[in-house]
């Protein structure tokens, strides 16, 4: 269980961009955060893993307050938490395998990562998950020669390899195209299922969001101001949550309503 309580962020002392912010996500629950440009969504998630410093208020994981650990235990704690990102994040010049063991960072020995000498286990667990996801028969290719899409597999089994307690995934599939990006987010609800794990994702697409996930929190400068069943967001909640931002550049993020 994620538990987020009065969650306040500042850059540099100025303005808030969180305000106050209340979540609560547990189980195995796929939960999209939307909202137009600016309004918070990459903070939020960004302060959860804590790449950015919160400035109060409290992130409780599994009763472990994440805001008060020190910056020696932040390692140990960001194994908990999968992130999934926009551009992949892989190390092109290694293989598929290379880049998912390197989710196990932290619990092998630096030496059995650099001379290759996985666990067995490790990589059991990895040919396991790669087929899951249809990548297996990657294993050996190095990650540049992969498609975005194969690449992004390869993103969430390596945020799998670290038996995360929850999954973040931030815009993962801004830059795919619309087939393979339904493909992906259809993964990542089936995974959060099978494994029995909460992912939340920021996402702009609100037709996918409404498609594949289960519960929609929309955002607006800063504060939650919609958080219900897909079915729930209809186009008045649309037009509060996107408010000012123009019908084309709403179509053009699939937030039409
Ligand atoms: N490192 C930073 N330093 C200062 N201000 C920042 C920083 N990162 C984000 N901001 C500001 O915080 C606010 C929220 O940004 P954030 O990226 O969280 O929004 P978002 O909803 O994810 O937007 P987008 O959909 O465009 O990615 C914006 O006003 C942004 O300019």
């Amino acid at each position: 269980m994620l538990k987020i309580e009065k969650l306040v962020k500042r850059y540099n002392g100025g303005d808030p961009v969180l305000k106050d912010l209340d979540l609560e996500v547990g189980g195995q629950q796929v939960v999209s955060i939307i909202g137009s440009s600016g309004a918070g969504k990459s903070t939020l998630l960004r302060c959860i893993n804590r790449l950015v410093e919160p400035t109060s208020g409290t992130i409780t994981l599994n009763g472990t307050d994440l805001t008060k650990l020190k910056k020696s235990e932040l390692r140990l704690a960001r194994r908990r938490i999968g992130m999934v990102f926009q551009s992949f994040n892989l190390v092109d010049r290694l293989t598929v395998m290379e880049n998912v063991q390197s989710g196990r960072l932290g619990y092998i020995s630096t030496w059995a990562a650099l001379t290759r000498r996985y666990p067995k286990e490790d990589i059991r667990r990895a040919y396991e998950l790669m087929e899951r996801v249809g990548i297996a028969h990657y294993a050996n290719k190095r990650a540049d020669e992969l498609s975005g899409g194969e690449r992004q597999r390869v993103g969430v089994v390596r945020a799998l390899m670290q038996q995360p307690e929850i999954l973040l995934a931030d815009e993962p599939t801004a830059s795919l195209d619309p087939k393979t990006s339904e493909q992906i987010m259809a993964l990542l609800r089936d995974l959060a299922n099978e494994l029995e794990l909460p992912v939340i994702i920021n996402i702009h697409n609100v037709t996918e969001a409404k498609q594949y996930t289960d519960r929609i929190v929309g955002m607006r400068y800063g504060r939650i101001i919609f958080d219900d069943v897909p079915d729930a967001l209809d186009a008045a909640a649309m037009d509060e949550i996107y408010a000012g931002v123009p019908a084309e550049d709403r179509a053009a993020q699939g937030a039409a309503a």
